[in-house]
């Protein structure tokens, strides 16, 4: 029997995340009653996906399989329209279910293919990613780069249900283990301050991905992922708490031309945040010490080019989050107390830079 961990996820469309390894013998109960499955993946995870095309094929699934571009280079519209052109060619149904395999582009891009086909297709997410275990494929939101930005064009479209394979975490590149961390780290402090306890307590442990405390921190981020995206979707409100960080970290992964890894944006943003929230008068400088210190011990960038300020604030304009010529910001009042607050104060914004301008 797989050791596996099942956490639901709440709402209109609820579904079961399950993580742990021999997680993928799963997919033929979760794509039940599907015709057809298209797997849709990056080279990097070629024999995973093999090995889900192969476990479909054996429950009688007819599969398609569909290489895409790797990591952001596959998050794009040209991208999206070739996985249709497939669907059309295999004559896919509403019966039929899109598989993304891979990293949270990955299934990003598998979510938006399958929300648009037929007006919605259902999906299953089989991550490989910490980033995409813990945050990308848990919540419904999938889309694509544009040239104006990141995930500027997507859907709302819940999976089916999400396999975090953890068994996959062992060829995962060391740079993106620790890259998918800083997603962990902000689900501490956001909701979860047990997660920063235990990465200060034995950061090399945090990392090891043969070892129980990365799996209780993968386990505790998608726990808080599920709680927020259970009760709020389509980011009426909650839902937004899950984007601290990100309104400088897209910035920086669009002005490197998605180079960046998305969590090493996050987590020079993660930085920025702490200090517009101190310089807001909301949060302990403490609490904004301990982002730069365990982002640090985890190998994550904390500062970013000093004169890069005036070309991040002109793209933080097209944020999802702002409203008019606002932005708004995700902020903490204090630790695991997160609120999003309008920021016009242009000296401050500036100000805030200073704590990350190298
Ligand atoms: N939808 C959401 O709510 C949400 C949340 C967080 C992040 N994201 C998106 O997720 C993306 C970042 O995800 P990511 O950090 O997983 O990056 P990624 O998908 O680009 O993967 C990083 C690299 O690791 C490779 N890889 C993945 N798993 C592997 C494995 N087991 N073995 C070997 N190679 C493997 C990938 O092929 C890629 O080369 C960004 O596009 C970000 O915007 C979305
Ligand atoms: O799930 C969410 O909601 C998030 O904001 C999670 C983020 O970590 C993630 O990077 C998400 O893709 C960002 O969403 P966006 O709407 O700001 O593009
Ligand atoms: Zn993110």
């Amino acid at each position: 029997m797989p050791d596996l961990t099942r956490i639901p996820v709440g709402g209109e469309r609820p579904y079961d995340v399950f993580v742990g390894p021999g997680v993928l013998a799963e997919l033929p109960t979760v794509t039940k009653g599907a015709d057809r499955a298209a797997v849709l993946y990056a080279p990097p995870v070629r024999g995973y996906a093999e090995q889900a095309a192969a476990l479909l094929t054996g429950s009688g699934t007819e599969v398609v399989m569909v290489e895409v571009p790797d990591a952001e280079a596959g998050k794009s519209i040209a991208v999206a329209e070739r996985c249709w052109d497939e669907l059309g060619r295999a004559s896919f149904t509403r019966n039929d279910v899109v598989v993304g395999v891979g990293g949270g582009a990955a299934t990003d891009l598998a979510g938006f293919v399958a929300a648009c086909w037929l007006r919605g297709v259902r999906w299953v997410p089989v991550s490989t990613s910490i980033n995409g275990m813990v945050d990308a494929a848990v919540g419904g939101k999938t889309g694509v780069n544009t040239a104006a930005g990141k995930n500027l064009v997507g859907a709302f479209h819940p999976p089916a249900g999400v396999l975090c394979a953890t068994d996959a975490l062992a060829t995962l590149p060391r740079e993106q283990l620790l890259a998918g961390m800083a997603e962990v780290v902000k689900g501490g402090f956001i909701a979860d301050p047990m997660i920063l306890d235990l990465i200060e307590r034995d950061p090399a442990a945090a990392v090891d991905p043969a070892g129980p405390v990365l799996r209780e921190l993968i386990e505790r981020k998608i726990a808080v992922k599920a709680r927020v995206v259970g009760e709020d979707l389509r980011e009426a409100g909650l839902r937004e708490i899950l984007n601290y960080g990100h309104t400088l970290g897209h910035a920086i992964e669009r002005r490197e031309q998605y180079r960046w890894s998305h969590g090493h944006a996050v987590s020079v943003g993660l930085v920025y945040a702490a200090r517009l929230s101190v310089l807001t008068g909301r949060l302990d400088e403490a609490t904004e010490a301990r982002h730069a210190a365990i982002l640090s011990s985890l190998g994550l960038p904390v500062s970013y080019p000093a004169d890069a300020w005036d070309e991040l604030r002109a793209t933080m304009s097209v944020d999802k989050k702002a409203r008019g010529r606002a932005l708004r910001f995700v902020l903490l009042d204090g630790l695991a107390q997160p609120v999003t607050v309008p920021v016009d104060d242009e000296a401050l914004l500036a100000a805030a830079y200073r704590s990350v301008a190298a």
